[in-house]
């Protein structure tokens, strides 16, 4: 045996070579501790967590019955029907402030780097005029701003974009009520009437392959779970009917032709599922009422699934979720659960320049080098007023050069930092980041998210008893040290 074997590593050099090489943009990364031995039961959410929409068809058809909405109900210019939806725009983590008709990228501090006015993009003087040029001026939360946290917002923030323009530059098609607030509610409103009425959810129905990506990795994770002693559910807002077709779809019946063809095999993988209510959000406040059935008693499920005790609920609230897991208190069932939502990052992982951030040494970054020379001299300090009429104009001329130098360098810097951010996203440049710091989206996923993984598949890549653990937290004093 090696020294270095028996004393340093333990013996883990022998599976070195077995040990798994999973592609970044697969592997599942961890914000905080998470021990799937000791989880009981694991639950996924389903639109855009188990089930990815096609982002093309899946929000043109969001945009499309939203600008319907507005020119038949709401009384918007006909001209909107002429509208196309481009899906590749909008990112999450964007806030609408509609009030001004502007679309804001913030850092995690909520200083605002990035601000458009419809598409124009603002000077830096409109942008500091508007939001200030320090952290936390704002809280950018209330009924002026909106959040575009969900791959469900970004077709109604890009038609607020559209509507912004359209009203600046004809102001004559609209009302005087509908200023920019009220173009916001009108948009919210269509949206939400699109996901109520059946706009969207029957064309899903009717042509599930045209809008949802196939995935053959869900079964074998789920399966995996399952066989290590998990307990799985399924917790989704969409209502039962809609839940069937999509999962079925999923789950490879992918030539459904009306429902007469829907099965119940799907619910062999979990052990429970509880949908939306037709009233309304899924998680409400508990007033006591036991959770309601599907088809008022358990749906009776063919001898055949192996799962035969699946149970399928609409509504509810966490208390039901405790019982039903057998948890009590919800800081035992914090800890002993694990709920997969969707957080994942639209162009982070697969984009071609994914792997930037870690491996490129941006050149235009690299030419920055300010050198700074201590002032040096023995003698007394003197003022610029004690100076004499030469000495004077030596030194405004210096003073003139260093902040003409400054001004380049703060130029290159800028210009720089935007054609790397450029590589990630024409318009809103990287996703995580804004500038240097955590982007507010990043943000969001440090604070929320113990695990985060571009498709929730990779789960299925791991030991389903793995223990997760996170990276040491740096600070910035401890990141000088380390690249010394
Ligand atoms: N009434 C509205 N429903 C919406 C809106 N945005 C999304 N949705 C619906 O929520 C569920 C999400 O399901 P989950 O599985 O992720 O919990 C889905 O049915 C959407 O259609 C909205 O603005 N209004
Ligand atoms: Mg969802």
């Amino acid at each position: 045996m090696s020294e270095a074997r028996g004393t340093h590593d333990l013996g883990l050099s022998l599976f070195s070579e077995e040990r798994q090489n999973i592609d970044i943009g697969q592997q599942i990364f961890c914000n905080s501790a998470v021990n799937m031995g000791n989880i009981v039961a694991v639950g996924f959410d389903m639109d855009y967590t188990l089930v990815q929409y096609k982002a093309d068809t899946f929000e043109s058809l969001a945009y499309d019955g939203t600008v319907k909405k507005l020119v038949r109900n709401l009384g918007y210019p006909k001209e909107l029907l002429e509208w196309s939806f481009d899906w590749t725009y909008m990112v999450r983590g964007l806030v609408l402030d509609t009030k001004r008709g502007n679309i804001l990228k913030m850092d995690r501090h909520k200083y605002v780097k990035l601000a458009y006015h419809g598409f124009r993009l603002l000077s830096k003087d409109e942008k500091v005029a508007a939001y200030g040029k320090t952290f936390i001026k704002y809280a950018f939360d209330g009924p002026d701003y909106a959040h575009i946290d969900t791959f469900f917002s970004l077709a109604e923030a890009y038609l607020y974009a559209q509507l912004v323009d359209f009203k600046d530059s004809n102001p004559e098609k609209f009302s005087e009520v509908k200023d920019y607030s009220r173009i916001y509610a009108d948009v919210r409103s269509a949206v939400d009437m699109c996901h109520r009425d059946g706009t969207l959810k029957e064309m899903v129905a009717k042509d599930p392959k045209k809008y949802i990506n196939e995935d053959n990795s869900i079964i074998p994770m789920l399966k995996m779970l399952k066989d290590s002693g998990h307990a799985v559910f399924l917790v989704t807002n969409s209502l039962w009917d809609y839940t069937n077709v999509v999962m079925n779809f999923l789950f490879g019946a992918h030539t459904i032709e009306g429902s007469s063809s829907l099965s119940l095999d799907w619910l062999q993988y979990f052990d429970f599922v509880i949908t939306g209510r037709p009233s309304g959000k899924l998680i409400n406040t508990d007033n006591g009422t036991p959770l309601a059935q599907v088809g008022g008693s358990a749906i009776e499920l063919p001898d055949r699934i192996p799962n035969k005790h699946c149970k399928v609920f609409q509504g509810g609230n966490v208390s039901h979720l405790h019982k039903l897991l057998h948890v009590g208190s919800s800081s035992q069932a914090g800890g002993r659960c694990l709920l997969f939502l969707n957080l994942k990052e639209r162009l982070g992982f697969s984009h071609p320049h994914g792997r930037l951030e870690r491996n490129s040494n941006c050149s235009g970054m690299s030419e920055i080098r300010l050198r700074i020379k201590p002032i040096t001299g023995s003698g007394p300090l003197s003022t610029y007023e004690d100076m004499d009429a030469s000495e004077k104009e030596k030194l405004t001329a210096k003073l003139e050069l260093l902040e003409g130098y400054r001004s380049r360098v703060r130029a290159a810097h800028q210009e720089a930092q935007r054609s790397f951010h450029q590589q990630f996203h024409p318009v809103w440049g990287q996703l995580m980041k804004a500038g240097y710091q955590n982007s507010r989206f990043a943000h969001q996923m440090e604070r929320f998210a113990c695990l985060y993984t571009s498709r929730v598949g990779n789960l299925g890549l791991y030991s389903p008893t793995k223990y997760y653990r996170p990276g040491e937290n740096i600070m910035a004093h401890e990141s000088n040290v380390l690249s010394l």
